[in-house]
């Protein structure tokens, strides 16, 4: 019997294929990366035909490296880089428009339009999200009435929307299915997260057909079969999930109060709450954790921009570093006695500010302000930034809440710099633990296809096999961890443009 699993990780930057084994373990993997596409400032954008062909191609070369065939696979999971939009025509299958990506700032305008409006409580008790350019509907908009003769063929039945996840399963059918999962569909702001349905209201709102939107099903499940044609025989897909939802399952963190927090490009840091959607009074998000059987469990998400993305800065943007890993030796011998901050705002701040229009801060620079300094502040407004991030978890959930967290699961390629994940420890005054499988992401996605498939164990059993490669327990003295956040909140207060932040 089959007992392998595919997994397709759909990133910003690029796309990964990983063949997991019967003990999830993950035996192949291959990667590629894609154009990204900047039209403007502001503006990020994919080609859906490079994405598609990087699915394909990785695909085929993880199933060659594990020496497996179609055959040999029990299930395809997905796990893709959520809110980001592709309208197709379903007549054709090709895209109207390239996809706008997540980072996409371009409706802002819309967005403040729509605060300004009143919406934002509705919008916020139906989606738990809050007005911003991040999520999809107002992308979803632009491409209708920017793309000649999308509207009038969208209200015609013509037209798919789908996020990324949605569109490489109709790509993978070859048209047979057009849905998406709900953590996914939680990441629109056209979805009641409640209701676990479309909300007609919003739709009116947004200007945005009913008939554009996929069905929205259970995270683990049965989304169809692979075309028979990609692989040498059809795979069936039974489970999608948003990257950052799939990195809360790798991380085995199915009870409430259990947190993790992922630093690739960005930060996004994740506390389940049960079935409990709490609403955020301090700026954070109300996301599906995932669906089982048609029972939603929520999180509580901070969703932050900029975090390796300052080390690429230094590294590829001033050219003070060769590489990432350099610079957490940098900091090492940095100066303790120079309080340098960077507020990595370089695309507005994300959670819990929500101010697209502030830019990036260096402060406390001196004359004796050295490459080590700067990278040193680099690494650390990842750990500062996650503080804001838990205490505002902390502030929703209430100190009586018996899930409030106190150990933090870290992943994502930041993770690797132990001097970074100390400093962070240190920040929160909370272990941070690093697992074994740094492929968080892909293994979430792994179990909820194999679990789907009935060829891995039961939540519980996959819980209890997951273990820490390495904890980091604080150790810096409480008077430092205070002066230095005070710090950080300082440089923050000066790089707000809006405090107190509209969205948009
Ligand atoms: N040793 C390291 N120290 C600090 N940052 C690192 C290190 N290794 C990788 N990074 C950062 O991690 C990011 C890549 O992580 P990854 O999880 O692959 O991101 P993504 O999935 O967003 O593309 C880069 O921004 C890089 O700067
Ligand atoms: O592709 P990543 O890993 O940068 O994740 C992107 C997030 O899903 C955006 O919300």
């Amino acid at each position: 019997m089959a007992r392998h699993t595919l997994v397709i990780d759909q990133g910003t930057t690029s796309t990964r294929s990983i063949v997991f084994d019967g003990a999830v373990s993950p035996v192949a993997t291959a990667q590629q990366e894609f154009p990204q596409i900047y039209p403007r400032p502001g503006w990020v954008e994919h080609d859906p035909e490079a994405i598609w062909d990087s699915v394909v191609a990785t695909d085929r070369e993880a199933l060659a490296q594990a020496g497996l065939a179609a055959r040999d696979i029990a299930a395809l999971g997905i796990a893709n880089q959520r809110e980001t939009v592709v309208i197709w025509d379903r007549r054709t299958g090709r895209a109207i428009h390239n996809a706008i990506v997540w980072q996409d700032r371009r409706t802002a305008g819309a967005c403040e339009r729509l605060e300004q409006l009143g919406y934002g409580g509705l919008i916020a008790a139906r989606t738990g999200l809050l007005i911003d350019p991040y999520f999809s509907a107002t992308k979803i908009a632009w491409l209708l009435e920017t793309v000649d003769g999308a509207r009038a063929a969208a209200e015609a039945g013509h037209l798919a929307f789908g996020t990324i996840d949605s569109y490489l399963l109709w790509r993978l059918t070859e048209g047979a299915v057009h849905a998406t999962d709900a953590t996914n569909a939680s990441r629109t702001l056209l979805f009641d997260i409640r209701r676990g349905a479309w909300d007609e209201e919003l739709l009116a709102l947004f200007g945005i057909p009913a008939a554009l939107l996929p069905e929205v099903r259970d995270t683990a499940g049965m989304f169809g079969d692979t075309a028979a044609g990609l692989f040498g025989g059809p795979i069936g897909i039974r489970g999608i999930a948003g990257d950052q939802q799939a990195a809360l399952v790798g991380q085995a963190c199915f009870r409430p109060g259990m947190v993790k927090s992922t630093y690739g490009t960005g930060c996004f840091a994740l506390l389940n709450t049960g079935r409990q959607a709490i609403a955020s009074r301090h700026r954070l998000v109300t996301t599906i954790a995932y669906q089982l059987d048609g029972a939603r469990t929520y999180a509580l998400e901070g969703s932050i921009f900029v975090a390796g993305a300052a080390v690429q800065w230094l590294r590829d943007g001033l050219g003070l570093i060769a590489s990432a890993a350099e610079a957490g030796a940098l900091a090492a011998e940095s100066d303790p006695g120079q309080p340098v901050y960077m507020v990595p705002a370089f695309v507005g701040l994300g959670a819990p500010h929500w101010d697209s229009a502030a830019r990036a801060l260096l402060t406390g620079l001196t004359r004796g302000t050295t490459r080590k300094e700067l990278a040193r502040a680099a690494l650390e407004c990842a750990a500062y930034q996650t503080r804001d991030l838990l205490d505002a978890m902390q502030a929703d959930t209430g100190s009586g809440w018996a899930g409030a967290p106190t150990v933090v699961r870290v992943d994502g390629g930041m993770s690797a710099s132990d001097w970074t994940m100390q400093f962070l420890a240190d920040i929160l005054a909370a272990p941070v633990d690093r697992p074994a499988c740094l492929e968080t992401t892909a293994l979430g996605a792994a179990y909820l296809a194999g679990m789907a498939a009935g060829v891995y164990p039961d939540p519980e059993t996959f819980a209890a096999a997951w273990t820490a490669e390495r904890r980091f327990a604080p150790s810096m003295r409480a008077a430092e961890r205070a002066e230095k956040y005070r710090g950080w909140q300082d440089a923050v207060a000066r790089t707000l443009l809006r405090p107190g932040g509209a969205g948009g």
